[in-house]
């Protein structure tokens, strides 16, 4: 874990800073509907293919989350979407199980069949009702639209009692048209009625004018709920439904962490830490138990693969964490000066003050009086020059660093142990074996052989036994500072030592070589922390 939190004595803890201040009537909120697509429109983009065991361990934390409604795939589109949209109806008690189907009868009753185990069943019809989709793709008049949209929804009431449509396309549909087939649709037995910004094409303005519109010219709206699903080709899908939200829409089709076709959907977390920070202006709530944020999000990028950007809003890992020193002194003045939400509502642990090279003497004064070390004025300038020598240096300076630093030694210094020789090998399907010969700067030498269940694991196992250390590795991470086959890898691996993490890097073009160098250099900063005597005594 890096950065520390805030300190939490009375005069310091933080004000709760989401909470509506003005206009905090207690008038009950209307509910907005969770309807999460991550299953079926996050899957459609490319690199995003979920195993079946994938999709049913996403859905399960979904329904924790607290979703109203998981689209769980295109029944039609796979054999396998089609046993994966069944194993999770099958899964599931709490949320409605949804599947996806064209306005034809083969598509529409193999949703029915995936969801026959389903506890609450949706289907979810849908046809494009723009010119450009009717002409060109569809090559169907506004009539044949409207007739196969009614004969879809019809068909599903046959076998679903819980029908959605969606007009694909809506925001470039003329409204007067758009108005005209969901009045049918409602007529025909749909009770959610969506309205897709399929390209991303509309503005929040534009959007709100549009629910508006659809409110006072739809027959029958008020049997149904309006619900709206944003693309973010403009970078405005979380805009977008929320000022659908604003105009009386009442569910929002997203994903976790906003994955979807092209550059993606509007982001479950932050449509909802949008509604839930700004709850005075949008006056509704959702079922979502926010903490669960954060760990779901996690549970995706992992099983995904994916790497998530740190600025990412909400769940990126610098949501809540804050290098510059003006901002850190405010943070342990007042965390409300420079965060809207608290870190612990959607599942972070705490706030985190980095520190950097942007970082002050509030934030370093802090951080090393966690660490034990109380200086005094002119030892707290004394560090905070060496602290800066250093930070220009390293992007991050770490615990390890400011003991170091605090009992006046060279955090950069290398050694005691170094590689001398270091060999791996694996097999598909079987164990890693690695040997490594290592010095110490004392003249001792030491060879160990392991095996493992890879051939980073070996390697670590033989750095353990060579050195006599054992490493409970808290983080482990590979990860590609540049591209090709011969792209650089940096390993980064943090140990929980004597209640203190301690971090270590390595970067080579081998990644095995990579982790090697970031448990050595582990060890080297526990042995140089915990013998400062000996090295000091070796050194002169
Ligand atoms: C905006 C969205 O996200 S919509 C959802 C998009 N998701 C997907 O497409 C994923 C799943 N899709 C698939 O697996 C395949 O496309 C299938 C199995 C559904 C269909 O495959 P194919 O039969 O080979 O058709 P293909 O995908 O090439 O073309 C689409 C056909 O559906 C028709 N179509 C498209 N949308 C609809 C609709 N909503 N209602 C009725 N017909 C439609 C097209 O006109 C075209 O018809 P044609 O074959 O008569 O020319
Ligand atoms: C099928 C609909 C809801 C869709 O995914 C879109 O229009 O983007």
């Amino acid at each position: 874990m890096r950065g520390f939190l805030l300190p939490g004595s009375p005069k310091r803890t933080m004000q709760t800073v989401n909470q509506p201040t003005q206009n905090n009537d207690e008038a009950p909120r209307e509910r907005v509907r969770i309807f999460d697509t991550t299953l079926r429109d996050g899957e459609q983009a490319p690199g995003y293919s979920m195993t079946r065991a994938q999709k049913r361990r996403i859905a399960q934390a979904l329904a924790e989350l607290g979703v109203d409604i998981i689209e769980a795939g295109f029944a039609q589109a796979s054999d396998d979407d089609f046993a994966a949209v069944q194993a999770i109806a099958g899964d599931l008690r709490g949320p409605t199980v949804c599947a996806l189907a064209r306005c034809q009868f083969g598509d529409i009753e193999a949703a029915a069949r995936a969801l026959e185990p389903a506890h609450h069943a949706r289907i979810h019809v849908f046809i494009a009702t723009s010119p450009l989709h009717r002409e060109h793709k569809l090559g169907m008049s506004k009539a044949q639209v409207i007739d196969n949209a009614v004969a879809g929804v019809r068909r599903a009431r046959e076998l679903c009692g819980d029908v959605e449509f969606s007009a694909e396309d809506a925001l470039r549909t003329e409204p007067e048209f758009l108005a005209e087939v969901l009045s049918a649709v409602i007529a025909a037995g749909a009770s959610t009625l969506n309205v897709p910004d399929t390209v991303g094409y509309t503005t929040p303005a534009e959007m709100a004018e549009r629910i508006a519109y659809l409110r006072r010219h739809v027959q029958g709206i008020e049997r149904a709920v309006l619900s709206v699903h944003c693309h973010n080709d403009l970078g405005m899908a979380v805009a977008n439904s929320l000022a659908a939200v604003g105009a009386g829409a009442r569910q929002v089709e997203c994903t976790l962490t906003g994955i979807g076709e092209r550059a993606g959907n509007a982001a479950l977390e932050e449509v909802v830490m949008a509604l839930k920070t700004r709850s005075e202006l949008y006056r509704v709530d959702t079922g979502i138990a926010t903490q669960r944020l954060y760990p779901t999000a996690r549970l995706l990028t992992n099983l995904l693969g994916m790497h998530l950007p740190r600025n990412k809003a909400v769940v990126g890992e610098n949501a809540f964490a804050h290098e510059a020193g003006i901002h850190q002194h405010g943070m342990l003045k007042h965390r409300g000066t420079y965060e809207i939400m608290r870190p612990e509502d959607v599942g972070f642990a705490r706030s985190q003050l980095v520190l950097g090279k942007h970082s002050g003497r509030h934030a370093l004064r802090e951080r090393l009086a966690t660490l034990g070390h109380e200086p005094d004025e002119a030892q707290l300038d004394e560090l905070f020059t060496r602290f800066k020598t250093l930070a220009d240096k390293k992007r991050e300076v770490f615990d390890n660093d400011l003991e170091a630093l605090a009992l006046g030694r060279d955090p950069d210094a290398l050694g005691p142990w170094r590689i001398v020789q270091l060999h791996t090998s694996s097999h598909v399907g079987g164990m890693a074996s690695a040997t490594v010969k290592l010095t110490h700067e004392d003249g001792r030498q030491a060879s160990e052989a392991s095996i493992g269940d890879g051939p980073v694991h070996a390697v670590l196992r033989t750095i353990e036994r060579a050195t006599g250390h054992a490493l409970e590795i808290g983080d482990f991470q590979i990860r590609s500072l540049s591209v090709g086959g011969d792209a650089q890898g940096q390993a980064t691996l943090s140990v929980e030592h004597e209640g203190r993490e301690v971090r270590g890097k390595g970067v080579s073009t081998d990644i095995v070589e990579a982790a090697a160098l970031a448990a050595l250099e582990v060890v080297n900063r526990i042995e140089r922390l915990s013998a400062p005597t000996r090295r000091a005594a070796n050194q002169s």
